[in-house]
C-alpha cells in the first residue's frame, strides 16, 4: 500500500492548523523535530505535538532528527503518534529503545542518514517496524532526490521479504511525482513530501498526483524487486556510524 505523508517542515507554521487541513486527504503527518545540534535546524518539540495530535485526524510520524533519542523519544509515544523514527546515528542502543516504543504502543522506527551503511539494520531487521532512508541531508526542506539510495531500499525490501515480515520502507527528501516511482520500483511504500506538498496551490491535488505515481509504479509492476535485490550486492555499506547496541 502507498501512503503519502506530507512533512510540515514546509507549512505555515503561524497557521499550521489551516494547513493540517489542507493535507487531510493524507495517510499521515510527518513531523519533524530538530534540535539544532543533530542537524542544524530548530523546529519544536512534544507540547507541539501533542497540539498537532488533537487537531488533526490524521497518524502522526514523527522524525526525530534530535540528539540522545534514547532519553527523549519514548515520551513521543502518546495518542495520536502512529510511529516514533529515531536516527541510527544518535540512538545508544536502537534494539532496546525500539523495543520501549513498541512497548509503549508506538511503531519503532529506525533512520539512516545518506552517508550511514544499512548492515546493522538489516542484521535486526524484525526489532523495527519501519525503516526510514534519508533522501537528503537530514535539516532542510527543498533540497535534491538522491536516487543513489535506491540500493539501500532493494537490499532491505529483500530482506524483509526473505525474512516474511511486514516492513514500512519511508524515503524522505526530494520526493515528487518524478522521483517517488523511482523509490516505489525499489521497495519504498511510504513516501514523505514537503515542499512538492506545500508548494502546491492545491496541496489536495499534489496528494492524489503522489499517490497515483506511486500507485502506477507498484501495478505496472515495473521492476522485479527480487530481481533488483539479486543484483544489490554491496548496497548496504559498511556504516559510517550508527551502532544499534551499546
Ligand atoms: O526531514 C526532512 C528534511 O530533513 C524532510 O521531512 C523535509 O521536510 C522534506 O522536504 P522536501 O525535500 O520534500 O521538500
Amino acid at each position: 500500500m502507498v501512503r503519502i505523508h506530507p512533512s510540515i517542515l514546509s507549512a505555515d507554521f503561524v497557521n499550521l492548523e489551516r494547513d493540517l487541513e489542507k493535507i487531510a486527504t493524507a495517510d499521515g503527518v510527518h513531523v519533524d523535530i530538530m534540535d539544532a545540534h543533530f542537524v542544524p535546524n530548530l523546529t519544536f518539540g512534544l507540547p507541539m505535538v501533542q497540539r498537532i495530535a488533537e487537531v488533526t485526524r490524521l497518524p502522526l510520524d514523527v522524525h526525530l532528527m534530535i540528539d540522545d533519542p534514547d532519553t527523549w523519544a519514548p515520551q513521543y509515544a502518546i495518542d495520536g503518534v502512529e510511529s516514533v523514527t529515531f536516527h541510527a546515528e544518535a540512538t545508544r542502543d536502537a534494539i532496546a529503545l525500539a523495543r520501549e516504543l513498541r512497548a509503549r504502543g508506538t511503531r519503532a522506527a529506525i533512520a539512516v542518514k545518506p552517508g550511514t551503511g544499512i548492515d546493522r539494520v538489516l542484521e535486526h531487521l524484525p526489532e523495527f517496524d519501519m525503516v526510514l532512508i534519508m533522501t537528503v541531508e537530514p535539516g532542510f526542506g527543498g533540497q535534491a532526490f538522491m536516487g543513489e539510495m535506491m540500493p539501500k531500499l532493494e537490499a532491505l525490501r529483500g530482506r524483509a521479504e526473505e525474512l516474511g515480515i511486514e516492513l514500512a520502507l519511508q524515503v524522505d527528501g526530494g520526493i515528487t511525482a518524478e522521483t517517488l516511482p523511482i523509490a516505489a520500483a525499489s521497495g519504498a511504500n511510504v513516501f514523505v513530501a514537503g515542499s512538492a506538498v506545500y508548494g502546491h496551490a492545491s496541496p489536495a491535488d499534489r496528494i492524489a498526483e503522489l499517490r497515483a505515481a506511486g500507485k502506477g509504479a507498484f501495478d505496472t509492476g515495473m521492476i522485479d524487486l527480487r530481481a533488483i535485490h539479486r543484483g544489490a550486492a554491496g548496497a548496504s555499506g559498511d556504516g559510517a556510524a550508527g551502532s544499534l547496541e551499546r
